[in-house]
């Protein structure tokens, strides 16, 4: 099914290609590069998004997002973390009212 369960099943597939020989997988592969590898994909996958947002292509624009997401679910995991850790931070976001916390603050 297409919904915001495969964000959790593909982290479970990363997350079991931690461990896995790097010569049976990509996820494996850049795992076992390690961090600066992982950010390098990550870099590259956001300037493909942009350059595919600005020849106004909407098919490439998707394919290069879903390159970025992937990359960040690797970078999330290697840190060990997950797609839950972001949609927590933005279920919490969900209940700010747009006031800026750092200026409302109190003296
Ligand atoms: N969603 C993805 C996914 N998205 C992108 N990619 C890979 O990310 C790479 C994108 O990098 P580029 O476009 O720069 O292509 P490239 O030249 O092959 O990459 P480099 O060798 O230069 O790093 C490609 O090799 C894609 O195959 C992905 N690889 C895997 N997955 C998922 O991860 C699961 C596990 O994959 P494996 O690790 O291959 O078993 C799969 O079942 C998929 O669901």
């Amino acid at each position: 099914m297409v919904n915001a369960d495969i964000l959790a099943r593909l982290a479970d597939t990363i997350e079991a290609r931690k461990g896995a020989d790097p010569s049976t997988s990509y996820t494996a592969k850049l795992m076992h590069k390690g961090l600066d590898s992982i950010l390098k994909k990550v870099g590259e996958e956001a300037v493909e998004t942009v350059m595919a947002a600005k020849d106004g292509d909407k098919l490439h624009l998707v394919r290069e997002v879903a390159d970025l997401w992937f990359h960040t679910l690797v970078l999330l995991a290697q840190q060990g973390l997950g797609p839950n850790d972001v949609l927590a931070e933005l279920a919490r976001r969900e209940g700010i009212s747009g006031i800026d916390e750092k200026n409302a603050r109190p003296e």
